[in-house]
């Protein structure tokens, strides 16, 4: 056998548009580092989002607002190089898009250079629809963000569903389709209701992906960390978790430190 590596059909912002078209859901989840990433991408998941979630997760911070560009940039080149088939988008971080398009854009431009992304991700509607498009005239493609926008969390207080209003569920339709026009490739809609989100699904053509928007969107994002049952605390009621990571990684380490303790380990096989 020659060490040549297995050949990958590379999922790209176009093929996502078709699977829309074609009524085929898109799965999607986060990872921050090489090894999460190097599971993730051999287990099909056709899109790897590089969130700022990274600053709650991976930091310990109480909100995304923290997380720098030069840390999203870490996180995505690694990656980056754990990837064969998924698309990568990053999340542009706070305060690296909010001040004016030129910014937007150089923050944009310093992902795709420094990491080796395919797409970036930006929370906001018309407010940031400059910025959208400056991006997007550099050739980098954009996904859009709307419904609960954590980076705005304090303008809201709370993590309440969105768009429950007549008004706010209107001017969120208004955004997507304002997205779409701009020639975003696609949408997350987090923490809305199902009903406004099936609405918004049907009214554009490019993939809306849901987290906390129900089933009738085009696919589906999770952080990794919550479905995996790592993060034991976080349980909103969309998550479903597949796995219980906390307890078992848990009981593990426990008997890690017990058989330290008892000089069970390491044992004569385990020696040299
Ligand atoms: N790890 C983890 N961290 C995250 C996200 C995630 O996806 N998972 N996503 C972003 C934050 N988004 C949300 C979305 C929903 C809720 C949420 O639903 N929270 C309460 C309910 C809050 C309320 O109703 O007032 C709960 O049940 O846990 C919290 C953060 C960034 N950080
Ligand atoms: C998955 C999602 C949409 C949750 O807010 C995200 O943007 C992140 O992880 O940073
Ligand atoms: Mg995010």
């Amino acid at each position: 056998m020659s060490t040549a590596k297995k050949e990958y059909k590379r999922v790209t912002v176009k093929s996502l548009v078709d699977m829309k078209a074609a009524g085929e859901k898109i799965s999607m989840l986060t990872a921050y580092d090489y090894t999460m990433a190097k599971i993730v991408d051999g287990s099909g998941v056709d899109v790897i989002l590089v969130g700022d979630s990274a600053s709650n997760v991976m930091a310990g911070h109480e909100t995304t607002l923290p997380i720098t560009l030069d840390q999203m940039i870490y996180h995505a080149s690694s990656v980056v190089r754990a990837i064969y088939r998924a698309l990568i988008v990053v999340d542009l971080p706070f305060g690296s898009y909010q001040s004016d398009p030129k910014e937007a854009l150089r923050s944009a431009i310093r992902i795709m250079k420094e990491s080796g992304a395919h797409s970036v991700k930006l929370e906001g509607g018309k407010e940031i629809k400059e910025s959208i498009k400056r991006i997007l005239n550099a050739g980098i493609p954009v996904m859009g963000h709307l419904g609960l926008t954590p980076q705005s969390i304090y303008k809201f207080g709370t993590y309440t569903v969105r768009a429950k209003e007549e008004q706010e569920a209107e001017q969120l339709i208004e955004d997507a389709k304002m997205l779409e026009r701009l020639g975003c490739f696609a949408i997350v809609l987090e923490k809305i209701p199902a009903k406004l989100a099936k609405q918004v699904a049907e009214s554009v053509s490019i993939p809306i992906i849901g987290i906390g928007a129900g089933p009738e969107v085009d696919g589906q994002v999770l952080v990794l960390h919550d479905m995996i049952g790592m993060t034991h605390e976080f349980n909103p009621r969309f998550l479903r978790r597949y796995l219980s990571l906390y307890e078992d990684m848990t009981n593990a380490i426990s008997k890690y430190v017990d058989d330290v303790k008892s000089q069970d380990f390491p044992n004569e096989s385990e020696s040299y």
